[in-house]
């Protein structure tokens, strides 16, 4: 499977009382992977959130992935997104199996990317390229580092960090090959506004 185009990811302060609707509204635009992200330690409320996702992503043919946790992600059978502090690739991938879509936060290191790879990640991800309302103190990144990361990373390059309609296209210019979003995307009043985001980002990769 290509992994190319939007990378959305749900918050779910952001998204509260409109979880479901406005995912779907992202799915209807087109939507190339679909990552769970809930910061709470409700643990009972993130399977059940999770499990909900995963049958609107059968849906719409859109793959699955749950922030920070291999083991839930293994009871599901979906993929994974795995930071510095969220536990080691390798066991994450022998957890998970080959097929498993398994991504790696590299911030702005081409050593931690070269690393992932080795452990087998399928993508690796590199922020924060803008400021960020969702994690202001992330580490920052920038296009050079994309530059660099292009011409020596063979997997593919995930973007994240502030990243919206009006940023978005000089990320793509210099190889990135998934946006990932939240605010960007799901900040949007309406569903309508949502689809119409998800159509405007995928359209970036069009030429
Ligand atoms: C696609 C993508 N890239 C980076 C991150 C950040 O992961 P992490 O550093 O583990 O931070 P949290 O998201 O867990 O706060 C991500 N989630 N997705
Ligand atoms: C979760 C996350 N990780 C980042 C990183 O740089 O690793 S930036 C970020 C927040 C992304 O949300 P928004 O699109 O609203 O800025
Ligand atoms: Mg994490």
């Amino acid at each position: 499977m290509k992994l190319r185009g939007l990378y959305a990811i749900t918050d779910s302060q952001l998204l509260a009382g409109r979880f479901l609707s406005h995912v779907e509204a992202a799915l209807e635009g087109g939507v190339c992977l679909l990552q769970y992200r809930d910061k709470s330690d409700d643990a009972a409320r993130r399977l059940r959130e999770a499990e909900g996702l995963m049958k609107l992503c059968e849906r719409y043919g859109t793959q699955l992935l749950i922030n920070d946790d291999a083991e839930v992600a293994a009871r599901l059978g979906v993929g994974v997104h795995l930071g510095q502090t969220d536990g080691p690739l390798t066991p994450a991938r022998a957890l998970l199996g080959r097929q498993a879509i398994i991504g790696s936060t590299c911030h702005a290191s081409l050593d931690l990317a070269a690393q992932a790879a080795s452990e087998g990640a399928s993508y690796v991800a590199f922020g924060r390229f803008f400021n960020s309302v969702t994690k202001p103190g992330a580490p920052a990144a920038n296009v050079q580092l994309l530059e660099q990361a292009r011409a020596q990373v063979k997997l593919p390059i995930a973007v994240i960090g502030g990243i919206t309609l009006d940023n978005a296209a000089p990320l793509v210019a210099h190889g990135a090959d998934l946006l990932a979003v939240i605010h960007g995307l799901f900040g949007a009043d309406s569903a309508q506004e949502v689809t119409r985001r998800a159509r405007a980002f995928n359209a970036l990769f069009a030429s």
